[in-house]
């Protein structure tokens, strides 16, 4: 287990700057998950960490440890990559003890840990069997162990659920949340799904544009984002945003209200509004709805006593609209 410190750590390609400076302490144990969108340098910052590119500038400590120019192999830290790679030719025994094998350890000591990380994984009764004749989430915990089997002080994790199908992805998720209690080992992982972040993370970066936008716990950003792009990239669907005459009354630029904070109903509200489509998933209820503010999607739990094309009112909850100013920064919550 070890704790990732990055000092003003960037990245230049040419004259591209694709990470900004930035500072981010990664705890021993933590689980931490950068989040962004495609090509905001999320892969480049993984990388950088486990030494796979040389920084531009500032520093990588590993426990205390300046290992900026340190070759990645004597970093300790195991990368795991979205497509899996594992040896077919080779069993899950064989896979799981190629680094050991690689490093020269004798055969008795690979056997024991091998056994060890596989029964730790749930992978006891697949050892004979090659890639091939597991599921993806089996292949998934086989790469896992691979990486588990070097006792690595910290996981790097990059798009590890992006090849796999929604429920296997779903599932994976609980699996490595499960994972990471069980070992509490340092993970880092890069995604641009933000539900994987919201689920998996103790504590999200998000990351736009090579620029930390936020950091912190995930219900910590989803109630108070710092700016609109936080408030927009976190939660689905997302927010809506109004702006114009009823966001300047409000003292603001634009006004954000999530799907689930905004109350319909057919005694008069705030904002009359036309139902124009319903999304009914049983548990909850999407509407779709236009209105003087523009198109807006309200939550409502169960199915909706609605019609498309009724007219209904829309009031925000007080306490859950946000403000934002003109440059997009979050306003303070107006008393009352
Ligand atoms: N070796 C390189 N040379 C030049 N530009 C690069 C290189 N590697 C990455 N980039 C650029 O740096 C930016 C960040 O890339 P990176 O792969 O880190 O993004 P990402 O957030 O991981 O994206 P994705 O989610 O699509 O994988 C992109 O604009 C990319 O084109």
């Amino acid at each position: 287990m070890a704790e990732i410190l990055l000092e003003g750590l960037s990245k230049r390609f040419g004259t591209e700057e694709v990470l900004a400076p930035l500072d981010l302490t990664i705890a021993e144990g933590s689980f931490v998950v950068v989040v962004g969108p495609s090509g905001c340098g999320k892969t480049t910052l993984l990388r950088l960490i486990a030494g796979l590119e040389e920084v531009s500038s500032g520093r990588v400590l590993i426990d205390g440890r300046d290992v900026t120019h340190t070759a990645a192999a004597a970093r300790g830290l195991a990368m795991v990559f979205q497509s899996h790679a594992l040896y077919p030719h080779m069993n899950v025994r064989e896979n799981i003890g190629f680094p050991l094998k690689m490093a020269g350890r004798p055969a008795p000591e690979i056997a024991a840990r091998v056994q060890a990380v596989a029964s730790q994984l749930g992978l006891g009764d697949c050892l004979a069997r090659k890639p091939c004749q597991l599921s993806g989430g089996e292949r998934q915990r086989v790469a896992i162990g691979r990486a588990l089997v070097r006792a690595p002080a910290a996981f790097l994790l990059d798009e590890p659920l992006s090849s796999l199908d929604a429920e296997l992805r779903a599932r994976m998720r609980l699996e490595l949340a499960r994972l990471h209690r069980a070992l509490r080992t340092t993970m880092l992982l890069v995604t641009h799904d933000q539900i994987e972040a919201m689920t998996l993370a103790e504590q999200i970066v998000v990351l736009n544009a090579g620029r930390v936008e936020q950091t912190g716990a995930p219900l910590a950003l989803y109630h108070a984002p710092c700016n609109r792009f936080v408030a927009g990239f976190l939660g689905s669907p997302t927010m809506n945003f109004i702006e114009g005459p009823e966001a300047e009354r409000q003292g603001a630029h634009a006004l954000g209200i999530r799907p689930e904070h905004l109350r319909v109903t057919r005694a008069q509200g705030l904002w009359p509004g036309r139902v124009d489509v319903i999304e009914a998933l049983g548990a909850e209820s999407f509407l779709h709805l236009s209105s003087g503010q523009g198109r807006l999607v309200a939550r409502l739990d169960g199915s909706a006593d609605l019609r498309p094309g009724e007219t209904v009112w829309l009031t925000p909850a007080p306490a859950h609209l946000h403000r934002f100013d003109a440059a997009g920064r979050a306003l303070p919550q107006r008393p009352g």
